[in-house]
């Protein structure tokens, strides 16, 4: 595609520009001019580009190939001017370049040309001159020559007369002596004599008179030299006029490719500078992972140790308490033993003054009253029993003071137990809140790390572009072994390892070689890949949405080809889905520490025949259709759908389950279980952070198209006709909606299918959207991989804006 007539080349904008002075010489170009018009400096341009915009020439094209590919006159070329579109629809600036160096070329050609053109004007000058020089020193030798010949003619004639006037006069003087006789045959011999030489004169005059014609012809020769000379000197003069223009405007282009290619080595540097800072980033990200892997470990080998510290501290405890209860059981023992003994002694007191007060009675009644033996003996038995319950008082005396010892010394080795108990469990205490703080530090420090890491994530995410392709190629299955298998090639080193496939496919022409199709992607995995490994490539973007950002992850494909699998899976080995939901609720809980809270909304929908279809509830009432409505905020509301709150993965669980029993399955010629409608699964997030106010809404759209199969290969007929039919229209209106996007055009065709207005908001720029392309590996799925692969390069090749969050 030519660029359109009377453009202008634009600048880059906020770049800039370096005018380069070397080789802008036109004597130098013109010292270096080639002897072929294609030029010293003409280089092979790699044949890689693009089918449109320009093709490049493997060769650069003589002007006249250009001028008869093109249908141009040298004027043509010359008046030509390159216009770009500016805004919506506008060129890449590889594709300018691309424009710019072809006209370039167009000059280029055309500049050798007249190059060359002149050189063969001045040489046929050169030439006419050298023979208008001998024509004119062979003219001049003539009139010479002439010259002398009519000066002899001349001389002849006058000799004639000279001889005539002496014959006049010798007959004059023969007819005074003779007469006239004899006179007539000397007159007539003198006549014949005048004849020959009238004769010959007149044969000389002829000669002269030819000489005279040649002279004649030879001067208008001349002059016709002359006018040719002059007018080869204009036409000279404006070839080199012409050719000085076309120096300059080549000088001008020349200028220009440079400053563009200067831009684009600018472009490429900072192209650079972005891929070393998504490096840089994805280092210092996978640095933050290993920190924040070891500060888990840490955190885990701290938390273990406050527990076994908080057991410790809590038998510590335990002991103590026992120890005080002894204690006090002891000093409530003692206590009372003291009380025993208090009583005990002023019982014996009492007793001792008993006796005292008989001992003084008996000595009373022995000294003052004499009373009788049998009173004594009486008193001494008193005495004496009064004396043995004194002896077995201090007994017991004697042992409740050993009990009493006994238990003081139980009191206060249970002191000194409780004293030590207390001593270690202070220092427990002390420890563990020890531990805690390095806790609640390595807590911090794994948040900080948490959302610096998200930040990177994001930021990384941003780098890449908002919309990314992943290839999955599935294995063979036993119904494909009839057919055997693709040629499909997986580069497994450098630096498309893992990104890029190539296909070969049969040439339809008998004896030729298979073409081979380079397809590259953000990501290819091999049939060997299993889910979980393809879920780690997908589980930060699916991240992103407890972030707030809007995530679109859509399987495109021909029908069998492995989109279900990927996306739902089966019981034993999960899809996308099903490991999103964990890790969404997992990191919803790790956050909870932040001061995070997350309310989660699920609703599913079909889109079958372009009608909607909720897969949830009991869809609308009789009459009634669903509504699909976009808030400004990019919410979306649809009208007699459930969206039913979720609290963990088995509720989604139950939930997808209901839904796939609901979902429209249908049999075609190519997949039995094939499903016949597009299923989009949408969870909302609504997180709020206590702590900071924080509030992020994100959405997780996970969608499993229906087959992209063609009409002729499905066998489609009736029912199975109408629905292949509205399937391809959706998936037409998908690749519509993402070129659009791509191209930066005004008006995006959201509205062709209920599809692409259904994700309106998540196409839309400003989320993040993934794309697989499953790729079925049987040789009988060739044509149908090579349409799904060309048309995932397409979406690959699109840059649709920067993902933004929404978060207030
Ligand atoms: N990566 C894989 N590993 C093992 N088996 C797979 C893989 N991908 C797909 N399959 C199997 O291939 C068959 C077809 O896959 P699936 O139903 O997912 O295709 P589909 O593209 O969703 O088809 P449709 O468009 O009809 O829904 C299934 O039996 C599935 O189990």
């Amino acid at each position: 595609m030519d660029p359109a007539p009377g453009s202008k080349i634009p600048v880059p904008p906020n770049r800039s520009l370096k005018i380069l002075t070397a080789n802008q010489d036109i004597n130098k170009r013109k010292r270096a001019a080639p002897a072929s018009p294609s030029g010293p400096d003409a280089k092979k341009v790699d044949n890689k580009g693009s089918s449109s915009p320009p093709v490049f020439k493997a060769q650069e094209e003589t002007w006249e190939q250009i001028s008869e590919e093109k249908g141009w006159s040298l004027e043509d070329c010359l008046n030509f001017k390159l216009l770009f579109k500016k805004g919506k629809g506008a060129m890449t600036d590889k594709t300018k370049m691309v424009a710019l160096s072809q006209h370039i070329k167009c000059l280029r050609a055309a500049g050798w040309h007249l190059f060359s053109l002149a050189d063969q004007r001045e040489a046929d000058r050169a030439s006419l001159l050298g023979q208008l020089q001998t024509e004119q020193s062979e003219h001049a030798a003539s009139r010479q020559q002439h010259a002398a010949g009519v000066q002899e003619l001349q001389i002849q004639i006058g000799n004639l007369k000279d001889e005539l006037c002496v014959l006049r006069m010798k007959a004059a003087s023969y007819i005074e002596t003779n007469g006239t006789t004899g006179l007539e045959a000397y007159s007539g011999g003198c006549q014949n004599k005048v004849a020959e030489g009238l004769k010959e004169s007149a044969g000389l005059r002829e000669v002269g008179a030819a000489l005279q014609k040649q002279v004649e012809q030879g001067q208008a020769d001349l002059k016709a030299a002359a006018d040719r000379e002059h007018w080869q000197a204009q036409d000279l003069a404006r070839s080199k006029d012409q050719v000085v223009s076309l120096q300059q405007q080549a000088t001008h282009l020349t200028e220009q490719h440079q400053r563009a290619q200067t831009y684009n080595a600018q472009l490429q540097e900072y192209n650079g500078q972005l891929q070393g800072e998504v490096q840089a980033s994805a280092q210092a990200m996978s640095r933050l992972q290993a920190e924040k892997n070891q500060w888990c470990e840490d955190m885990a080998a701290l938390r273990g140790k406050v527990l076994a510290l908080e057991s410790q501290v809590q038998s510590a405890q335990g002991s103590a308490a026992v120890a005080e209860e002894a204690r006090q059981n002891a000093s409530s023992d003692a206590g009372r033993l003291r009380s025993e003994l208090t009583s005990l002694g002023s019982e014996r007191d009492s007793l001792v003054q008993d006796l005292a007060t008989c001992q003084k009675e008996v000595q009373q009644y022995k000294e003052h009253t004499g009373k009788s033996l049998e009173a004594l003996e009486q008193e001494t038995s008193r005495k004496a029993q009064l004396q043995y319950q004194n002896k077995a008082q201090e007994e017991i005396n004697a042992g409740l003071q050993e009990r009493l010892a006994v238990a003081e010394a139980g009191v206060r080795q249970a002191q000194s137990l409780a004293e030590g108990r207390a001593g270690e469990a202070g220092l427990l205490a002390q420890q563990a809140a020890e531990l805690r703080s390095q806790l609640a530090e390595a807590t911090g420090k794994w948040q900080e790390g948490e959302v610096l890491r998200r930040r990177l994530h994001n930021t990384i995410m941003e780098l890449k572009g908002n919309i990314r392709v992943f290839c999955r190629v599935r294995p063979l299955l036993d119904s494909d072994i009839g057919a055997g298998p693709q040629s499909l090639q997986y580069p497994n080193s450098g630096d498309l390892m893992g990104r890029a496939l190539e296909m070969s496919v049969a040439s339809t022409v008998p004896g030729q070689p298979p073409q081979k199709h380079d397809f590259a992607f953000d990501r290819v995995f091999a049939p060997a890949v299993g889910q979980a490994e393809v879920f780690e490539d997908i589980s930060q973007l699916v991240q992103s949405a407890l972030d707030g950002y809007r995530v679109c992850i859509f399987a495109y494909g021909q029908t069998g080809s492995g989109k279900t699998h990927t996306m739902l899976g089966s019981p034993g080995d999960r899809g996308m889905i099903p490991r999103a939901m964990d890790q969404l609720f997992a990191s919803a809980n790790a956050m909870k520490e932040q001061g995070w809270s997350f309310e989660m909304q699920a609703s599913m929908l079909e889109i079958y025949n372009e009608e909607y279809k909720d897969l949830l509830g009991k869809g609308p009432p009789a009459g009634k259709k669903h509504q699909v409505a976009h808030d400004e905020d990019g919410g979306t509301s649809i009208t007699f759908a459930e969206a039913l709150d979720v609290s963990g993965p088995e509720a989604v669980a139950t939930l997808l389950r209901q839904a796939m029993r609901q979902r429209a399955v249908g049999a075609t010629a190519m997949n039995e279980r094939s499903s016949r409608s597009h299923m989009v699964f949408a969870l909302r997030l609504r997180g709020t952070n206590a702590n900071t106010g924080i509030q992020a809404h994100g959405v997780l759209n996970l969608i499993d198209l229906a087959g992209s199969e063609r009409l002729g290969k499905s066998l489609a007929c009736g029912d199975r006709l109408k629905e292949t039919q509205a399937i391809n229209k959706s998936l037409s209106a998908l690749g519509d909606v993402i070129m659009a996007l791509a191209n930066k055009e005004s008006h995006v065709p959201y509205r062709n299918s209920k599809l692409t207005y259904l994700l309106q908001p998540c196409l839309g720029g400003d989320s993040k959207t993934l794309m697989f392309v499953n790729i079925a590996p049987s040789a009988d799925a060739a044509a149908e991989s090579l349409c799904s692969l060309r048309f995932a390069a397409k979406v690959n090749a699109c840059n649709i804006g920067t993902a933004r969050s929404n978060v207030k």
